[in-house]
């Protein structure tokens, strides 16, 4: 099981949680209404940190992403808001970088209108819709994801909490598809600074099974 750390933006924090937990991915928010906001911060500082960047976006434009996965060295551009399918295929034609695009799930899914995504990107990832797009820290119905029919993996997302590990593995025997988790504010002390006891326990509960 994959373990994507997101939100992170302080260097110190980020180099503990490269040593203490070793993250598949780690996630930095260039959405500038978000309280755990990156961008304001040195490309340069980043880019040398050793593991997989996530930069996560909200309807920002392409000019915007291919300049940041530059200066920030992303492995992958995660689109968190309401991205086209048009912009998904622009970005994949210009770009090697990987793409991970985001539904915001309610009360149900329209499976049928992921489908055509499954080309150009690496991963779908759910989360829990919200007005602030993401880190609300709240579950949606994950008995909603044991119906996805799509052969595409995906990333579980939205409110994993500390005491969430069971949960997940027990989701992660009925969908293979499930093959990472992506935590955020449960395991904050401020916006932005995270807990690395905290994660640490969780993911070694995660990776016991
Ligand atoms: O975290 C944010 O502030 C944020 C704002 C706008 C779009 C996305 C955002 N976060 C992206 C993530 O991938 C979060 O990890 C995801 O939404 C889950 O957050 P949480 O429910 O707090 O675990």
């Amino acid at each position: 099981m994959q373990v994507k750390v997101c939100g992170m933006r302080e260097p110190e924090n980020i180099q503990t949680l490269i040593r203490e937990v070793g993250p598949d991915l780690m996630g930095m928010i260039f959405y500038p209404k978000s309280s755990r906001y990156a961008g304001e911060k040195e490309g340069q500082e980043f880019s040398s940190f050793p593991v997989s960047k996530v930069g996560v976006f909200v309807n920002a434009s392409l000019e915007e992403v291919l300049g940041t996965v530059n200066d920030y060295g992303l492995s992958f551009v995660q689109l968190h808001g309401d991205e086209d399918l048009k912009f998904v295929k622009k970005l994949h034609q210009q770009s090697a970088v990987k793409i991970i695009k985001v539904f915001r799930v309610e009360d149900q899914v329209n499976w049928k209108s992921l489908e055509p995504f499954e080309p150009y990107i690496e991963y779908f990832l759910f989360d829990t819709q919200t007005k602030m797009y993401g880190g609300s820290g709240r579950k949606f119905d994950w008995a909603l994801l044991e119906q996805y029919p799509l052969k595409k993996q995906f990333l579980l997302s939205g409110g994993i909490d500390e005491d969430s590990a069971s949960m997940i593995h027990a989701l992660a025997n009925k969908v293979p598809q499930l093959v990472g988790v992506d935590i955020n504010s449960k395991f904050e002390e401020s916006p932005g600074l995270k807990d690395i006891g905290k994660i640490r326990r969780f993911v070694e509960a995660l990776r016991e099974n």
